[in-house]
């Protein structure tokens, strides 16, 4: 029975999670569940699941969930950023699923590592941020870093067996998002509306938005490199709008695995779960006489300046792609408050990385920082 907490079980991938749960009540455990806000579905999920802990980080949502839990359930109800470092080093947990938005995933995470947890890590943005840090955390505490996300869980299973020094190049495919094929022109107005529309998944809107910019596909690449220990200049994007090979690996003899599989998160989640195993699931089977073509293109960097923006922060390393991170952040945010346009995104994001001065190697203090300081210069930059 492997037991596990969730930073974010209200989320996409947290509902998900809790799916593969349902479905494999003797396989695992949940033993903790968090939100930032969403006390409704935290109610339901408390009854149904029984956690034995509820950490809610919004303190007027605490207040709310905790007067409205019924009085025969048993369980400890914690808040704030205290709340989520605490459910995710218990004692009695396997591991963590990051399934939070952000990154104010980081420290919750590294509070894991430090306490030996396996992470079963979905949110990017922590190895964005702080890839270096976290990754030599992990190493130190000898704790695994288990991909959810789908392109990084195809990498990892292309990878079973093998040793990473055979690695030719990493190709990560991208399925383009609502706007493949459109021109900048055709995106000047574009709307949250259009932008959520994602082709093939549906996703969290902080990650739709992503998609929609090829952010997502940047902050992949980063979330690559420091996952699969590799050089950018070794890792390639390919889009593939059919989102079916969820990644694939070339080695130095010029064989090429691939992964592939329809599109539902539910199988990297269950796969960082029960790996190394595998386990029978009901999930659609591929039928690959439903597919007439795959089809492949060059991402188009100029329509979608983010991607080069993200090689750009990790040629340069540093803590540019904690700005980068931070910046777009508070970017996606504005946009799907209707406060800024489509490509305001990436003309601030350029803004404040040109006004960074960049630290090597930074502390955890330092990058939390940086990240305060870019977030702050976004903020003042569009107003
Ligand atoms: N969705 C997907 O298919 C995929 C997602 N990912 C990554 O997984 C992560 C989650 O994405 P997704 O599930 O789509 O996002 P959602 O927006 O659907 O869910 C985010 C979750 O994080 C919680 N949360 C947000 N802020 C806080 C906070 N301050 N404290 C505690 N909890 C918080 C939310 O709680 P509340 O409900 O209260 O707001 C919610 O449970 C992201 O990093 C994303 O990039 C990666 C691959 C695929
Ligand atoms: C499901 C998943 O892992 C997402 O990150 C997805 O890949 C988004 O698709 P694109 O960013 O390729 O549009
Ligand atoms: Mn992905």
């Amino acid at each position: 029975m492997k037991k596990i907490s969730i930073l974010g079980s209200t989320g996409s991938i947290g509902t998900q999670t809790l799916d593969v749960v349902r479905k494999n009540p003797d396989k695992f455990k949940v033993v903790a569940i968090s939100a930032n806000s969403s006390v409704d579905l935290l109610l339901e999920q408390i009854i149904e699941f029984k956690p034995k802990y509820v950490a809610v980080y919004d303190e007027a949502s605490t207040k709310n969930l905790k007067e409205r839990i019924p009085s025969h359930i048993n369980i400890e109800v914690l808040s704030g950023m205290e709340g989520l470092k605490t459910i995710s080093s218990l004692d009695e947990i396997d591991v963590l699923l990051t399934a939070i938005v952000g990154m104010i995933g980081l420290v919750p995470t590294l509070c894991a590592i430090r306490n030996g947890k396996a992470i079963a890590l979905a949110n990017k943005e922590t190895l964005v941020t702080a890839g270096k840090l976290v990754m030599g955390e992990a190493k130190k505490y000898n704790v695994d870093i288990l991909p959810v996300d789908s392109e990084h869980s195809a990498i990892f299973q292309c990878l079973n067996g093998e040793k990473n020094k055979n690695i030719d190049k990493i190709i990560l495919t991208a399925s383009g998002g609502p706007f493949r094929g459109k021109s900048k022109e055709e995106l000047l107005n574009v709307t949250k509306n259009e932008a959520l529309k994602h082709p093939n998944w549906s996703m969290g809107r902080k990650i739709s938005i992503d998609s929609s910019t090829l952010m997502n596909k940047g902050l992949e690449v980063i979330e690559a490199k420091w996952l699969f220990d590799v050089d950018y200049k070794d890792i390639d994007v390919v889009v593939h709008p059919q989102s079916i090979i969820h990644s694939m690996v070339q080695f130095n003899d010029s064989s090429i695995i691939a992964q592939m599989g329809c599109p539902d998160m539910r199988l990297p989640i269950q796969y960082a779960l029960t790996y190394p195993d595998r386990m029978l699931n009901d999930f659609e089977r591929l039928d690959f006489a439903k597919f007439s073509k795959f089809t492949f293109e060059k991402p188009d960097l100029e329509t979608f300046p983010c991607l080069k923006l993200a090689f750009d922060c990790l040629k340069m390393g540093g803590t540019y792609c904690t700005v980068l991170n931070a910046a777009n952040e508070v970017l996606v945010n504005e946009f799907l408050e209707d406060k800024i346009g489509f490509y305001d995104i990436p003309y601030y994001i350029e803004k404040t990385l040109q006004a960074h001065n960049s630290i090597e190697d930074p502390t955890l203090e330092e990058i939390l920082e940086v990240d305060r300081w870019a977030r702050e210069y976004v903020k003042k930059s569009i107003k």
